[in-house]
């Protein structure tokens, strides 16, 4: 029993999401700065890409609470918040099938509501199954907002006007309507019923820090429920993820890491994922910030011996310049594990780097969990990805979708996250016409993509559909013979559908008899001609009036078999009505010779 109570519990990390500008940096801003004006003894400490906050801390703010509503006893050492917001942070904090943050805040400018980055914040928590709470936020926005700085917003909404809380109340609707669209169920905090199926949203302001005390009590306490049964221990050997790959003055190449289990210690031997192939070496330094008051000394870091999940530290060992961010990274406890380990290391660094033969687009970005999630938002909207790789477009990625745009067009395209293009495969590239979308932005880059799928789609179509012969019908005006053969030159009334140029016609019996060769309209050359209009035609082919043809007779476009389906099916809506009308009358003329006429192959057989 003693045993089990020494056994350390470890820290949730929580990450922060949204909309640029909705206020993810000064929300953690806020948090540290309530919590460091807490004055706790152990208050807040800094680690490297993240500060923890203590239990002790968070109690202190969230105390006025406790009169108000029923806070759970904190049984967790505090919260480890990641210090740089965002969905780049957030994707290279993955390990194999999932994230290492444990809890989001989603943050969203209750003025403006859900915005693109929203959605894509959203789908990527959907994606790695990281429960989350909304913090609507920018109360003080609202307008005639009455200020209470720091306060809890139970108290803080007491002192509204009642129009300004309808308005507050409506924005939220707006939230939980997009929130239903994408398959969560919500509501704001204070009416939830259960907090393990319907996610909670809280009014913030991370200017004033109204409302914080509710978004880190409920934190804390989502932290508990949700990680009951696997309240996390330390122990054992550590487990991390690599946030950044940085070389450092005087300390040479170095790794920003996660660590969200076990200990790791000056001296252990790692493995860490990189591009090639995992790197096996020995954490030479383990490094953390010098705490806020030493910043006078000259050295930003300090050295530490140990260190334990959850943590955020700076490795320094041999070989680390090949790191990936997003790869994993192992202490190796036993010597005789290593193999095992590296195995395990490099297949899943494999797991995001696909190599297929199938048809399919390349991708090309700066880490592992970008590229990861890249893949997956394709996947989502089936898009085939052939090649996914971190670094640089090269020669050899233009080559690889100049093989794919000979089989598909729309496929033979890079997508590019937040990575150059080296020259030599721009040359190649514009030379080959391979186009390379770049962004830094996850939904742009293929929202870019998409547009220029729809505009390939859409001019293929045109073209397929320039080349389907129309339905029309015409008829030879007696009197209006220009010239009786070679070419055939008379005068027609078009009675439905359109004429063109090239246009075969035929008679009302099916007999071919040659095709248009030109129009025209009162002695100007014209492309068309549709019902109600009276032009002259000339006709190619071997026709004489008279013989062939007679005044006065009627004639049709004589159209495939081919077009007259897709006419009936795929284009069906480019018809006007009387072309669709006299597209029924050439059908029953063609079906006395070929039942089949129109039809999709093996259709007749339908019963
Ligand atoms: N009035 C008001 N302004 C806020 C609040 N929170 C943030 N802001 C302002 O909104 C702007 C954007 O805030 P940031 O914290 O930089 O937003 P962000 O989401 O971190 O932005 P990026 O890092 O660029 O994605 C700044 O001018 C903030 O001062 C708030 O609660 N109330």
């Amino acid at each position: 029993m003693s045993e089990e109570r020494q056994r350390r519990l470890r820290q949730p990390i929580v990450a922060v999401l949204g909309h640029v500008d909705h206020g993810k940096t000064t929300l953690l801003d806020k948090i540290r700065g309530t919590t460091v004006a807490a004055k706790e003894p152990g208050q807040i400490t800094q680690h490297v890409g993240a500060s923890l906050v203590p239990s002790n801390v968070i109690e202190k703010v969230t105390e006025p609470l406790k009169k108000l509503i029923p806070t759970v006893k904190l049984e967790l050492p505090g919260l480890l918040f990641i210090d740089t917001p965002g969905h780049e942070i957030f994707t290279n904090l993955r390990k194999r099938g999932g994230a290492v943050a444990d809890l989001a805040i989603l943050v969203v400018d209750i003025m403006e509501g859900f915005q693109p980055q929203t959605y894509e914040a959203v789908e990527i928590l959907k994606q790695r199954k990281v429960p989350f709470i909304v913090a609507a936020n920018k109360v003080d926005r609202i307008p005639g907002w009455r200020p209470n700085p720091d306060q809890p917003i139970l108290i803080s909404m007491r002192k509204q006007d009642p129009s300004v809380i309808e308005f507050m109340d409506n924005q939220i609707y707006k939230i939980m309507g997009e929130l239903a669209k994408m398959g969560f169920d919500s509501d704001r905090f204070d009416r939830i019923k259960n907090y393990t199926r319907q996610i909670a949203i809280v009014p913030i302001s991370a200017k004033t820090g109204e409302g914080v005390p509710e978004l880190l009590a409920l934190l804390a306490g989502l932290a508990q429920r949700f990680m009951k049964g696997k309240l996390k221990y330390v122990e054992g050997p550590a487990k991390g993820v690599v946030m950044e790959v940085k070389e450092e003055p005087g300390y040479g190449s170095t790794i920003d890491t996660i660590i969200y289990d076990g200990i790791i210690k000056q001296g252990d031997t790692i493995v860490v994922g990189g591009i090639e192939e995992p790197i096996v070496t020995k954490v030479r330094a383990l490094l953390i910030p010098e705490p806020l008051q030493e910043i006078r000394a000259t050295k930003r870091f300090r050295a530490v011996d140990e260190v334990s999940a959850a943590a955020g530290v700076k490795i320094v060992a041999p070989g680390l310049d090949k790191a990936v961010a997003g790869a994993p990274i192992y202490v190796v406890e036993r010597e005789e594990d290593l193999e095992k380990i590296k195995e395990q290391v490099k297949k899943e660094v494999e797991e995001v780097l696909i190599e297929t033969d199938a048809e399919g687009v390349i991708v090309k970005a700066d880490t592992l969990g970008t590229l990861e999630a890249l893949v997956q938002f394709l996947r989502s909207r089936n898009i085939p990805v052939r090649m996914a790789r971190v670094g640089p477009v090269t020669k050899r990625d233009v080559m690889e979708a100049i093989a794919v745009k000979r089989h598909k067009k729309e496929y033979g395209v890079i997508l590019a996250f937040n990575v150059k293009v080296l020259p030599e495969a721009k040359e190649l590239a514009e030379k080959e016409g391979i186009k390379i979308f770049q962004h830094n932005v996850i939904y742009k880059l293929i929202e870019d993509f998409e547009e220029w799928l729809n505009k390939l789609k859409e001019e293929e179509r045109r073209k397929e559909l320039e080349k389907l012969i129309r339905p029309g019908k015409i008829r030879i005006l007696p009197g209006f013979v220009f010239r009786r053969s070679d070419p055939a030159i008379v005068g027609v009334e078009v009675l439905g559908g359109t004429i063109k140029p090239g246009y075969p016609l035929m008679k009302e019996s099916g007999e071919r008899v040659g095709s248009i060769l030109q129009i025209q309209d009162k002695g100007k050359t014209v492309h068309v001609a549709r019902a109600g209009q009276q032009v002259a035609i000339s006709i190619k082919g071997r026709v004489m009036v008279g013989r062939h043809i007679h005044e006065g007779e009627i004639l049709y476009t004589d159209i495939p078999s081919s077009h007259a389906r897709l006419w009936q099916t795929k284009f069906r809506k480019e018809l006007s009505d009387d072309e669709w009308h006299t597209l029924q009358e050439i059908i029953k003329i063609k079906r006395k010779q070929d039942p089949l006429y129109g039809l999709a192959i093996g259709a007749s057989t339908n019963k």
